[in-house]
């Protein structure tokens, strides 16, 4: 059954829920502010006309006596008027705080549920998905598009809701007053308008190529972040900086544009709302001149008409920022509907000593070009299979397949641990069984002991002391200043390739896993530590059932069963002094390396080992 996709509207509404009745209170409470401010100019009409054009003041009979007494019609008047603006002034300012703080409790909630979900639906996209994603991008969508997104629901929607109801007000008030010039004043408006919504159409493709050149910029700076060591090694100081310097040129010109674009809209819109202000004003006073109306209703229809003008034109304002909040929501929901890993219903949770089964796997990572043809073999629990083979020749991806980090398609034959197909085994349960030590290990920005206890956080310092001996890594921690508690920099940037590689062998021994996988994990250390590690991890996993993948035939000469891949396909098979015999591939690599290993230890004449 295909995922249902989450649009725009379901984005914004799922995630209202929990923060919905803050954002109802702010309405209440913008509602209550502009209520407010439509009053004072009332009160400036009245004052006004009771004072310039000694009119009687409505508010007499109310408060003038028992108030105030019976001061002076002017002084009493002024009184009266400053006293209320001072109230609704102040109540104003109340409803306009607890605004704010609705607001802010609200946004901060509804973001905080977005970047959750985002972040626990990104850990459970498949590794398919991580491979063909740039890393840069992604963050942005999590940081900077969230970001859009909670500004469009804190800011813009309650702004849409507050300049309509301001405009609303203003123009029941205006028409109340006079109708011939509130006829002048909103005959301007679907002009405004029309003006806006055009305006938003133009800038919507600008701000999408402004966002996705961001996420360029961002990913050109993560990767040089990352691969520092490269770039120093390299001297390609210079080669990327150019290269940061074109996308941030190319972003900065976009930026411009939409900047340019901006002026030019807001230039026009000056010059039609100066056009407005001006007709209200001659219409007004030619009314006023006449008699039609006082003094203080010209002043108040002045102060509507202000408050009239800015509604629409910050519409156009908000209206451009929601292109914007449009195309990062987009971004957003792109990965929440992207398809997360899931089980099969039924999922089962067998015994995972059992023997390991390929049958007619025939997988590519491109379907039309299979990397691995007809692969079968089975491994006995509790046994070693070595795998040699040419880089490129389909060894990881065998490992891949195991672990389900891609799936075999329907017709890509089967895996099976114990008879059970791996595709029906939970997922968790499976990777928590394969204990992985990887090609490249990542260590997280933690302490040794975090690192090698990742996946037993409550593990004792004995513990995590015994995996590092076993991975013949204890003796160079100890030589640390710190130990244990050194912090392993970002990448492990502090730790040797050899070291690293035996931390992460050490960390994956603490999963305690009945299959292990070695993908070319030894490859950084000498001939002599690798065989000090296989002989301890012999004597630690001798339940466990290995897969050691390696270019160098003395790591795997001791595997019970060692595979030979070539170009996706199994060449060989057998144990050591079988393969041997047999005098193929195996054979001329053995030789080959045999003869450069007694090379490379006559150079080195005896060079003393970190042993541990
Ligand atoms: N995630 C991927 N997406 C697309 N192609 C991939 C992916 N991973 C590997 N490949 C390609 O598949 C081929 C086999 O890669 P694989 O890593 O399995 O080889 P290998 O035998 O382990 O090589 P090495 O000894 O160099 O590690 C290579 O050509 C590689 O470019």
């Amino acid at each position: 059954m295909p995922r249902e996709q989450i649009t725009r509207a379901g984005l914004i509404g799922r995630f209202l829920r929990g923060s919905a009745h803050h954002f109802v209170s702010a309405v209440v409470f913008s509602l209550a502010g502009t209520a407010l401010g439509a009053l004072l100019p009332q009160i400036v009409k009245v004052a006004v006309d009771s004072i310039l054009g000694g009119q009687p003041s409505f508010l007499d009979p109310l408060l003038a006596g028992p108030i105030l007494g019976q001061a002076p019609g002017t002084r009493r008047d002024l009184l009266l008027a400053a006293g209320l603006i001072l109230l609704i002034s102040a109540l104003a300012w109340l409803s306009q705080y607890l605004y704010r703080v609705s607001i802010a409790r609200g946004s901060e909630r509804f973001t905080k549920s977005i970047r959750d979900t985002l972040y626990s639906h990104i850990q459970k996209l498949p590794y398919a998905w991580h491979m063909t994603h740039q890393t840069g991008e992604i963050i942005q969508r999590c940081t900077s598009d969230v970001e859009v997104v909670r500004s469009f629901v804190s800011s813009q929607l309650l702004e849409v809701f507050r300049t309509s109801s301001l405009l609303g007000i203003s123009l029941w008030v205006m028409f109340s007053m006079n109708i011939s010039i509130s006829l002048i004043a909103t005959a301007f408006l679907p002009l405004i308008l029309l003006y806006s919504a055009i305006f938003y159409r133009q800038i919507a493709r600008r701000f999408l190529a402004a966002d996705e050149a961001e996420g360029e910029l961002s990913s050109v700076v993560q990767e040089n972040l990352t691969g520092v060591r490269v770039v120093r090694a390299f001297g390609r100081e210079q080669f990327e900086l150019d290269r940061f310097d074109e996308k941030n040129t190319g972003f900065a010109k976009l930026w411009i544009k939409l900047g340019y674009l901006q002026s030019y809209y807001w230039g026009i819109g000056d010059m039609i709302t100066s056009l407005q202000i001006i007709a209200v004003i001659v219409a007004g006073t030619v009314q006023a001149t006449s008699g039609a109306i006082t003094l203080g209703e010209f002043l108040a229809f002045c102060s509507y008409n202000l408050t009239l003008i800015w509604p629409v034109r910050s519409l156009g304002r908000i209206l451009s920022e929601m292109s914007k909040a449009g195309v990062s929501m987009d971004r957003v929901r792109y990965i929440l509907n992207c398809t997360p890993e899931s089980d099969r219903p039924g999922a089962q949770r067998p015994p995972m000593d059992r023997d390991i089964s390929f049958s007619h796997v025939t997988f590519g990572y491109d379907r039309q070009k299979p990397l691995l043809h007809d692969i079968s073999f089975t491994i006995p629990a509790g046994t070693t299979l070595g795998i040699l083979g040419d880089t490129g020749s389909g060894k990881s991806t065998l490992i891949h397949l195991l672990d389900r980090l891609y799936d075999l398609p329907p017709d890509g034959g089967h895996i099976t641990i114990g008879g059970a197909d791996i595709a029906d085994i939970e997922l968790a349960w499976l990777r928590r069984n394969i204990g992985m030590v990887l090609q490249e290990p990542f260590l997280f920005s933690r302490t040794v002991h975090q690192n090698i206890a990742a996946t037993h956080p409550d593990a004792s310092p004995e513990e995590v002391r015994r995996a590092a001996s076993t991975a013949c890594v204890h003796s160079a921690i100890d030589r640390f200043p710190d130990g244990y508690d050194t912090l392993v920099g970002e990448r492990g940037v502090t730790l040797s390739g050899g070291q690293k590689q035996r931390v992460a062998i050490a960390r994956t021994l603490m999963q305690n896993a009945p299959i292990m996988v070695l993908d070319d994990s030894l490859s950084a250390v000498d001939a002599e530590t690798d065989a000090k590690i296989r002989a301890a991890l012999d004597a630690h996993m001798h339940q466990s059932t290995v897969i050691l993948i390696s270019h160098r035939v003395t790591t795997l000469l001791h595997a019970d069963c060692i595979m030979v891949l070539d170009g996706g396909r199994i060449a060989e098979m057998g144990t050591h002094q079988q393969l041997l015999q047999k005098g193929g591939i195996y054979r001329s690599i053995y030789d080959l390396q045999l003869r450069g290993e007694d090379a490379a230890s006559l150079k080195e004449g005896g060079v003393g080992r970190e042993a541990d």
